[in-house]
């Protein structure tokens, strides 16, 4: 007898159907002898949905009162899929992040996990019940729902497999693995078997929402190993681990795009010490986080600095620099929107030269213009124009030859 932890994504749960097939999945694990305990996220556009309509009531909703509303998305689906298990004659639970005491800091929507009190999830499993638990959501000390932030629910599985020490974690979505770009986007993009803790982190970070960063860093520190599969059909998935090669690493991967960051340009900015400083200071005390930045001299002792953000925070970051403008004798600034973060993702390629060249030339080939660059060891990404973004992916999967990546 294994100890299961599953989880199945808001595409898995998106209609009734679905979720009877659901059911069925988990049926069929707990038939064969095993203890299951299945994390369940909203069912479809849910989470969407509910932000659309909080938007029809104010712009500046009380964080507090958006977890209050988000963490009911995850509750209708718990519900059902322990209704749809309970039809088929098998006993189950359905528990929320409170119930079984996912305990969180107070940082409502993007709060961290602090603590699992296993006990409430023992007791159901030695009454023989399948367990139903709501991810994405948590409570705080003040007994206040909480949530972990877009995407996760991944985060919720993994917290939950490593605190109840379990045999087995399985992430299921639309997509039965991981590819080497989405599979949306590029029809010849090829299955991973494996992918190790570091690359997959990077490409999560980067725009491959088939798993969320933060669930991959757990897995890390926890060394979890997870398994990447689809709830529609039973095609092998992806196992994401250590990385046990130490030789013959991949010089690239992956391919990823993210569509979700904007890039601002504050202008003619006096060429001084501390004035950098000074401006990413003021941005990360009102909790913009800043992804790429350039700083370029331009002619009388003045500099252009550019970073991009994401596109949530744009209200946040413009509020801090219509504050410190004058401070800063910043001249202007401008926001440029369509932009987008085309990135490949390689352990090998630290170890390689001539990657980030082979990546400019492809670009530079296609008439794509790159706005700024960004590289750690094992990444490098370029930010080009929105509209180009899905033909840039395909490019750089043909250019690393990533159709071909298993032979
Ligand atoms: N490298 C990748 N491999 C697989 N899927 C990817 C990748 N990059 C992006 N995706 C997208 O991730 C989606 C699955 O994530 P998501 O929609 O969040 O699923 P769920 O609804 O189960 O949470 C896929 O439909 C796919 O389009
Ligand atoms: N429902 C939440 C949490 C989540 O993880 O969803 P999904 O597993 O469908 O990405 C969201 O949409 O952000």
């Amino acid at each position: 007898m294994s100890l299961i932890v599953q989880k199945y994504g808001g595409s898995s749960v998106a209609t009734p159907e679905l979720i009877k097939n659901v059911a069925r999945r988990v049926i069929k694990g707990y038939e064969a002898g095993n203890q299951m305990i299945v994390v369940v996220s909203a069912m479809g556009d849910t989470t969407d949905h509910l932000i659309d309509l909080m938007g029809k009531i104010t712009d500046d909703p009380d964080p507090r009162e958006v977890d209050m509303l988000l963490t009911t998305g995850e509750q209708v689906s718990i519900a059902l899929l322990t209704m749809a298990i309970h039809a088929c004659g098998y006993p189950a639970i359905s528990l929320t992040g409170s119930q079984i005491e996912i305990k969180t800091d107070e940082k409502h929507n993007q709060a961290m996990i602090t603590d699992i009190d296993t006990t409430r999830l023992k007791k159901e499993l030695a009454e023989n019940k399948i367990v139903i638990v709501a991810g994405f959501q948590g409570v705080n000390k003040n007994h206040d729902f909480t949530t972990l932030g877009r995407g996760g629910s991944d985060t919720t599985t993994v917290a939950v497999a490593a605190a109840i020490e379990a045999d087995r974690c399985e992430i299921y979505s639309d997509v039965d693995g991981v590819y080497t770009a989405d599979p949306r986007i590029v029809t010849d993009a090829s299955k991973l078997d494996y992918i190790s803790y570091h690359e997959m982190l990077e490409l999560a970070n980067l725009g491959a929402n088939v798993l969320h960063p933060r669930a991959v860093e757990l897995a890390n520190s926890y060394n979890l190993e997870l398994y990447i599969a689809s709830s529609f059909n039973d095609t092998l998935g992806t196992i994401v681990r250590g990385d046990e090669e130490m030789e013959g690493k991949k010089n690239v991967v992956g391919a990823a795009s993210d569509l979700g960051e904007i890039k601002i340009t504050v202008e003619r900015v006096p060429d001084e010490p501390g004035i950098a400083g000074k401006l990413f200071n003021a941005l990360a005390a009102e909790g913009v986080n800043v992804d790429m930045i350039i700083q370029n001299l331009q002619r009388d002792e003045l500099n252009d600095i550019t970073f991009t953000i994401n596109q949530e925070q744009e209200k946040k970051a413009v509020k801090v620099l219509e504050k410190i403008n004058p401070e800063l004798n910043i001249d202007n600034y401008h926001i440029d929107r369509d932009v987008a973060k085309i990135s490949i993702v390689g352990a090998g390629m630290q170890s390689t030269p001539g990657i980030a060249a082979r990546m400019f030339s492809a670009f530079g080939k296609n008439n794509i213009n790159i706005a700024m660059i960004t590289t750690s060891e094992i990444k490098i990404s370029c930010l080009i124009a929105k509209e180009q973004a899905d033909q840039a992916l395909n490019i750089l999967h043909k250019e690393f030859r990533l159709n071909q990546i298993n032979n």
